[in-house]
């Protein structure tokens, strides 16, 4: 694949096998500006497709542009996903990095321009889907006609009902054999107050209905309002990184018109920079001579670090005084876990590479970690689990790194009597005295949670709650009067760590995959929770310790120290694995000894002699065990982390 250098995004860098490859093309030439004046609001139309995962937004989004003309038309069934560029993206069919097209398409005679922003649609991303849904005006609401109403689409509803944005309804995958539009259409109406009548059904895959969706976006979803003569405000909603152009930044303008040349300024780092670059994304970078008000596109104006193009910000012109639009929420760390190299001299090149991937996905928050046992790393926060995953093989996949990653944890609140403090990395944690003589209180951070799942799953959906240390349970029925195969819609408050370790995978096997979850944070709770430490031969081994809930401590030492004696090599000498919280010894294992025969080199009735050597033999492992430190290898950390993730 020949790839287009001037491409912004990451994706496009990629090669064959999802390795970076950047190349220039000789037989590159700058396409010619696209005149954007005659695009006044009127003509304008800004709009997202949300919905839970897998319900065909990115297959929506590539019919969408072919019908305008903007990519060519495929093979129906092969579904390319023009916008799902990463490889992460594509081998796992999830969206993880919104992407945003104009696509021209004339409609009673005139040329009008639709910004369409695509957005993931799992629960750890759903900052991406309110920081797309800001430069928008409407949203279609896409909901599989077999699968119905799922938890992410009532969480995605909700954000775009409060951003205040036009929905429109469309009913997909009507080719189903399996589709009930009839009573999904009912659904939504019990759950959001739609109106079936406003419903479009369609098929994505076979592009029936599609152009009723294209006619609505026009007749339904408001234009943007801006005036050009007002001062220049653009709003920043997305940002990537391009190696040689810097960061490269997503605007919507809302008034005045922006042009290359222009001096702006940032309302929140107050930076002056100069547009060096700007256009449109079709969903190539296609220059524009300026972009004006409702227009969506993007800049460069030789910013180098990530960090300047603060997300929310606006963009002002040098000199002017204006009010900054309203910003939004931060994306806020969830999960953290430690990233090591598994050849610790690599930690140079591991730390370059995930500044390189951090400037692709600026939800990711860095910090250096040293551990005895593993060297030198790095602590990363991601927005959850799915996300950390996502990294970890982006790392693997685009940077070749070879890394130990450590148990995901939560950011705890450790209350002292004069203080409070976060910690997210467990040799922070205070130890159990400490927690008794100076720690007030310790809080854990806890979501709301909703699980939707037919009826006959309820009973376990309930045991894997309570397993969990869910709160305040209550239900209610999704399809109440509507027949027999009920849906049940759980809600509850629980502890943010139960569901970073196995939860969604048991919440997926205990439904048959039937069950969906989204949650949101609910802030902190006090807890009863014990920092644990394991213990080789005596020695704690900081990169293993764990934070975990007074009840489970039992139940998680013993299954720790079962794991850890299948991966370390055995020694010269017995090697005790012990689990303790405090100087309480929780569980323990015993690594044997590996024997080696030193008598094997003696003949005969030497029977004395044997007994001096393996009396010698004894006393030198005895000695060797007193002294003796036992490393724990990369490679035995390795297995243990990956286990542990399964
Ligand atoms: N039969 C049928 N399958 C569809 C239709 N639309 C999408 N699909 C399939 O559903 C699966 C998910 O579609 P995507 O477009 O990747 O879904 P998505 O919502 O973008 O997924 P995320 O980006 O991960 O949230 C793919 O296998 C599609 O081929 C449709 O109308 N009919």
């Amino acid at each position: 694949m020949l790839i287009q250098w001037r491409r912004a995004s990451v994706s496009l860098f990629l090669g064959p096998g999802g390795r970076a490859r950047f190349t220039t093309s000789t037989h590159w030439r700058a396409p010619k500006p696209l005149a954007m004046e005659d695009f006044t609001c009127d003509l304008i139309r800004n709009f997202s497709i949300i919905a839970h995962i897998d319900h065909g937004k990115s297959t929506l989004a590539d019919r969408l542009l072919e019908l305008t003309g903007t990519i060519k038309k495929k093979e129906i069934g092969k579904n390319e996903q023009v916008l799902d560029k990463l490889k992460v993206e594509r081998e796992r069919g999830i969206t993880v990095k919104a992407q945003t097209a104009s696509m021209m398409h004339p409609f009673g005679g005139k040329q009008h321009i639709l910004n369409l922003i695509d957005t993931p649609g799992h629960v750890d991303f759903a900052w991406e889907v309110s920081r797309s849904l800001a430069a928008c005006q409407g949203a279609l609401l896409l909901v599989d006609a077999s699968q119905g109403v799922q938890a992410q689409t009532i969480s995605v509803f909700h954000i775009a009902q409060e951003r205040g944005l036009k929905i429109i309804p469309v009913l997909n995958k009507i080719d189903l054999p399996a589709a009930q539009p009839e009573r999904i259409a009912a659904q939504m109406q019990s759950t959001f107050g739609i109106d079936p009548e406003d419903i479009i059904q369609i098929s994505a895959k076979t592009g029936r209905g599609v152009d009723q969706v294209l006619q609505a976006i026009i007749d339904r979803i408001p234009p943007p309002k801006g005036t050009a003569t007002g001062p220049l405000k653009a709003f920043l909603f997305d940002s990537m990184y391009d190696r040689y152009r810097g960061v490269i930044s997503l605007v919507a303008i809302q008034d005045g018109i922006l042009k290359k040349g222009d001096r702006i300024a940032s309302c929140h780092t107050k930076k002056k920079y100069e547009i060096t670059d700007i256009g449109v994304l079709n969903p190539e970078e296609i220059p524009v001579n300026g972009l004006h008000p409702g227009q969506v596109g993007y800049i460069a104006c030789n910013m180098k670090e990530s960090a300047e193009a603060h997300i929310g910000d606006t963009l002002y012109r040098v000199g002017a005084v204006v009010d900054p639009m309203p910003g939004f929420k931060p994306a806020k760390a969830m999960v953290y876990a430690g990233i090591f190299p598994i050849d610790t001299s690599d930690f140079p090149k591991l730390e370059e590479s995930i500044k390189r991937l951090a400037l692709t996905d600026r939800s990711v928050t860095i910090q250096r970690e040293s551990s005895t046992a593993l060297g030198q790393g790095c602590r990363l926060g991601f927005l959850g689990t799915l996300h950390m995953d996502v990294f970890r093989q982006r790392l693997e996949d685009e940077h070749d790194a070879n890394i130990i990653i450590t148990a995901p944890t939560v950011p705890y609140k450790i209350v002292y009597k004069d203080r409070e403090v976060y910690v997210s990395n467990p040799t922070e944690f205070p130890d159990a005295i400490d927690v008794s003589s100076k720690v007030k209180e310790v809080q854990e951070p806890v979501v709301k949670a909703s699980i939707i799942v037919p009826e006959e799953y309820f009973g376990d959906m309930m045991d894997l709650c309570f397993t969990h240390r869910a709160e305040e349970l209550e239900h209610k029925y999704l399809d109440a009067g509507t027949g027999t195969e009920s849906r049940i819609m759980l809600n509850c408050v629980i502890p943010l760590s139960e569901i970073v370790t196995d939860f969604f995978d048991q919440l997926k096997s205990r439904s048959s995959g039937f069950a969906s979850f989204d949650y949101e944070e609910a802030g902190y709770k006090p807890s009863n929770l014990v920092k644990m430490v394991f213990l080789l031969n005596g020695k704690p081994v900081d990169a293993l310790a764990l934070i975990v809930h007074r009840s489970h401590e039992d139940a998680i030492g013993k299954l720790w120290v079962k794991k850890l004696v299948k991966v370390i090599p055995r020694q010269m000498f017995e090697v005790p694995i012990q689990a303790a919280v405090g100087k309480k010894i929780i569980a323990r294992e015993t690594l044997s000894a590996y024997r080696a025969d030193v008598t094997a080199g003696l003949y005969g009735g030497h029977v004395e002699r044997k007994m001096k050597v393996l009396e010698r033999q004894k006393e030198g492992k005895a000695r060797m065990k007193r002294m003796g430190s036992v490393d724990m290898p990369q490679e035995a950390f390795f297995e243990i982390m990956s286990s542990k993730s399964k």
